[in-house]
């Protein structure tokens, strides 16, 4: 079992022991509650935990990962959701157990996992997860423990001073301390300040961190909140909608749930919604009247359980789904009594029942106040919220008259008679609605029992580790997602001719110069690319590459890299076997025999592809430790699969980088011509600009739709030809005939620009690979007309990315020396390392950051300033490097990547 590194060890002001918490109803953008909500990508899922004490989650939403990977048999004590995936704290177990997508949070139980640690409330961020350990008997009295997991968080923090309460930001974490209720943060505060804007003084009722930001309800109910809100130029007001999150509304609120930019909170008189901040225009508003119990957000979208019988939340914000068809708890379970100023939730229609450990309850925070024109008829005591009641003797409302009146009254037949056709409709409303959510939820067992391919076995195998998780992780699916887990699979010679039909020509479907690609099924119906070395080929050679290919991919993943499935080695067969790519490679597209292949090929798809490769690109330089350097990135490799989506392949030449990458390896050239890096090619100095190089190629290629080495034409080089044109300002000249020119072509202009640059004779003069997915990526939302386009053509993935500027803001001032854009471009190649996705760093503070930066800027020879280390030098750096964002761009990309 592994162990968490020590991390810091924070003094609490004042030491007051307490041995339990109870949890205090409050979900943020990460924090612990019954229902959560998830983002990233493929937009908002929703989950929550029944409310029939079952304890068991549903989730309701677009990314089928999350909505068919919810543990459906696992009890869940409370649930916090990230970007792409969802946790939820184990009810047997008190440990974490995650689903959904996340490269940097380990889906199941995350790892490495303390043996024996015991949780007693989760918060997610982006990309991490962060657990407050129950205090366990031989543990130091006084002492609190917070394990994270995920990207740039991988630590075990010791505070000291019981904590109450944990939650979770973008990337940063809070906590509030019991004794003195102050909070505190820690992790990565670029672009907020969230860790030194901390107030010291304040005491909380409970805190809920969003996006930037942080909001917390004080002891006299008012809400406070620090942080970063989304600053706009007026010239985008009518783009998106606008507000200052730490503008907070005066009423006094029970909880708060922070989201991106914007936070929502229950207002303490009458339980309805407040939310300030920033909203995206067009985005469905809170609703008005309805009185909710617990809040939760995620980037812009917010859900609330309505307090009310039938316990169905409701969301609103941008995204949906807008109403979900089941009654959730409207809090998490606690096993201590409800302590002042909580009364425990009694669900009169499900007997009361809502947690199933004995003694356990639902604690809900007591309203204060009573609305205008009421009186507090009894107090909040630990069965019931305050009451508050009309004062007939003075009515001024015609609520007040209405209620008054009915008081009054006595029922008659007749009233009695009026009533019975209301009850009838009522009951027939209620049968419709209850068949049709089992119709709803039969079709959604039906289909996820069609994607699922676990056997009955599986799932009780499955059901018998989870609660035996501490001595094995467990795997949701263990069909082709646990082959890709366990990767390099090895195959028997005689599965895979049989898969191929035995390697017949028939289902050849490509040609390398090594190697032959055959399409193949498994014996499980998997359609599989195999891979075999050509017979004629340089034989150790071959096993070389074949080793290279086989090492690196097994320990690469990326959405936008081709997995590798398995592998066969046998006498001198040597067989790769891939995912199969549906629609072939990229050079088949662009001068393949078909050419409708490339005209349906247009901009967009073209600058979506491009995108796609050059993130798959970034992170075998940026995430990969030591970097990968590919040096073979041409058309070829670029694969598509079967949604479209870009795929880098073909490692078989790749090499890692040096560990300090500013001494270039001393290869013998090999890669394309046409694609091979000069620099590389005439003094064998290899960086990861050689990719550059060869990225920018495949730029030119995508946009002229020529060769990279073309003898038809007279200029037969691709650079030689097209950068003099860019350069002379004649970017039309050099594009595509096969397609119309886009209706905004500065969007190929800037890719022409970036081309340009990536070319460069000196690999010191490329921009390095994460500044030139940025500028892709703009040019894609330029080419895309609206900076908020909601209905894309797109594959989602590109348009409604995740917070990838904030995430590579936080990457930025993890490097080493702070941020590489705020250096020069000599620099790049020192600062290239990012937290791979299979290696974990302790996490530093900010400053620790700042002070490495410093270091480095110590060491480096050109000695250029690094600025503050924040995200706005950084972009101001990248500015001068890929050209100004418009505002329109510059929140489009912080708004989706
Ligand atoms: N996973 C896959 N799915 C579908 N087609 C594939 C797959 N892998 C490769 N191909 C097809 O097979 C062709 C040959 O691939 P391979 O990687 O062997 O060589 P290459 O990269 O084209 O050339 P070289 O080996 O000379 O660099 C590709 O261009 C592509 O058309």
């Amino acid at each position: 079992m592994n162990s968490i590194r020590p991390g810091f060890l924070v003094q609490a002001a004042v030491l007051v022991i307490i041995c339990g918490s109870i949890y205090v109803g409050v979900s943020g953008l990460g924090s612990m509650s019954s229902i959560a909500v998830s983002y990233g990508e493929n937009g908002p899922v929703f989950c929550g935990l029944s409310s029939d004490g079952s304890h068991m989650v549903s989730c309701f939403g677009a990314d089928a990962s999350i909505v068919y990977g919810a543990p459906i048999r696992l009890p869940l004590l409370g649930l916090t959701a990230g970007d792409g995936f969802v946790c939820g704290l184990l009810l047997d177990a008190y440990q974490p157990y995650c689903w959904g997508s996340n490269i940097y949070v380990k889906m199941g139980v995350p790892q490495p996992m303390v043996e024996g640690a015991a949780y007693s409330e989760i918060s997610a961020g982006d990309d991490h997860l962060c657990a407050l350990r129950r205090p366990s008997k031989g543990e130091q009295r006084g002492v609190s423990l917070i394990d994270c997991w995920g990207y740039n968080m991988t630590a075990s923090h010791e505070f000291s001073g019981p904590i109450m309460s944990i939650t979770a930001g973008s990337v940063f974490n809070c906590g509030m301390f019991a004794g003195n209720r102050t909070a505190f943060c820690w992790g990565d505060e670029t672009g907020s300040s969230v860790i030194s804007l901390t107030p010291r003084n304040l005491r909380f009722r409970s805190i809920s961190a969003g996006g930037f930001h942080v909001c917390g309800v004080l002891q006299n109910s008012q809400v406070f909140c620090w942080g970063r809100s989304l600053e706009m130029q007026q010239s985008s007001s009518d783009i998106l909608g606008q507000g200052d999150v730490n503008m907070v509304p005066m009423d006094p609120m029970v909880s708060v749930a922070g989201g991106r930019f914007h936070a929502c909170g229950i207002k303490s008189l009458d339980r309805k919604v407040v939310c300030w901040g920033f909203k995206l225009q067009n985005s469905v508003p809170p609703p008005k009247d309805t009185r909710v119990y617990e809040l939760a957000a995620g980037d812009y979208f917010t859900c609330g359980v309505i307090a009310e019988a039938s316990l169905r939340p409701q969301c609103w914000g941008t995204g949906g789904p807008w109403s979900i068809p089941m009654a959730v708890s409207p809090g998490i379970c606690a096993s201590n009594p409800c302590g002042p100023g909580y009364y425990e939730f009694i669900h009169a229609s499900l007997g009361g029942k809502v947690c199933k450990p004995a003694n356990s309850r639902v604690c809900l925070p007591c309203s204060v106040g009573c609305p205008e024109g009421t009186y507090q008829s009894t107090p909040c005591n630990s069965t019931s919220d305050r009451g508050c009641e009309f004062n007939c003797t003075s009515c001024a409302s015609a609520d007040c008259s209405s209620s008054c009146s009915s008081e009054q009254r006595p029922r008659s037949h007749g009233l009695l008679s009026l009533q019975m056709p209301i009850f009838v409709a009522e009951l027939a409303f209620a049968i419709v609605f209850a068949s049709s959510v089992s119709l709803v939820a039969c079709l959604c067992v039906r289909r996820r029992l069609r994607s699922c391919s676990c056997s009955e076995p599986d799932l009780t195998a499955l059901k018998t580790r989870a609660y035996s998780f501490h001595k094995e992780p467990v795997k949701v699916r263990p069909d082709l997602e646990e082959l890709k887990i366990r990767r390099a699979q090895m195959f028997t010679y005689e599965e895979l001719e049989k898969a191929t039909g035995g390697f017949g020509e028939e289902s050849l479907v490509g040609k390398g110069s090594f190697s032959c690609v055959f399409k193949g099924v498994l014996r499980d119906g998997t359609v599989v690319a195999v891979k075999r070395a050509t017979k004629a080929s340089d034989v150790k050679k071959n096993t070389k590459e074949f080793h290279t290919e086989l090492d690196l991919l097994s320990r690469l993943n990326h959405a936008h890299l081709l997995n590798l499935l398995g592998y066969c080695e046998e006498g001198g067969e040597r067989l790769l076997v891939y995912e199969f790519m549906a629609h072939g490679s990229l050079y088949q597209h662009l001068h393949g025999k078909d050419a409708s292949l490339k005209r349906r090929l247009d901009w967009v798809r073209r600058v979506t592809i491009a995108v796609q490769a050059a993130r798959g690109i970034e992170y075998l330089h940026g995430y990969a430790c030591p970097p990968v350097i590919h040096r073979d990135i041409k058309s070829s490799n670029i694969l598509i699969d079967e949604e479209h989506n870009a795929r880098v392949a073909d490692f078989g030449l790749s090499l890692l980088g040096p560990a300090d990458s500013s001494s270039p390896l001393s290869e013998p050239p090999a890669g394309t011509l046409g694609y091979l890096d000069p620099e590389y090619y005439r003094l064998h100095y290899l960086t990861t600009k050689s990719d550059v190089y060869s990225f920018g190629v495949l730029l030119l290629e995508i946009l002229s739709g020529r060769k990279a080495i073309d003898m038809q034409f007279e200029e037969g080089n691709i650079v030689e030809w097209a950068v003099p044109l860019i350069k002379a300002g004649d970017v039309s000249a050099i594009l595509d005939p096969a397609l119309k020119p886009p209706a905004e072509p500065e969007a190929l202009k800037k890719i022409a620009a970036t081309a340009c640059k990536c070319v460069r004779m000196r690999g010191k003069d490329r921009p390095s690979m994460d500044k030139v997915t940025t500028a892709v990526e703009r040019a894609l939302a330029l080419l895309m007309g609206s900076p908020c386009n909601e209905q894309p053509i797109l594959p989602t993935e590109v348009v409604l990315g995740s917070s990838r500027l904030h995430k590579r803001g936080s990457q930025r001032s993890s490097n080493q020396s702070c941020s590489e854009n705020d250096t020069t471009d000599a620099d790049d190649q020192l600062l290239e390392y990012r937290a791979p996705s299979w290696i974990t760093f302790p996490s530093v503070t900010s400053s620790q950051r700042r002070s490495e930066g410093d270091a480095t800027e110590g060491k480096n020879s050109e000695g250029r300033s690094l600025g503050n280390g924040g995200a706005g030098d950084g972009l101001r750096c990248l500015e001068e490097e890929i050209g100004p964002a418009s505002p329109q761009q510059d929140l489009f990309l912080q708004h989706n990547f």
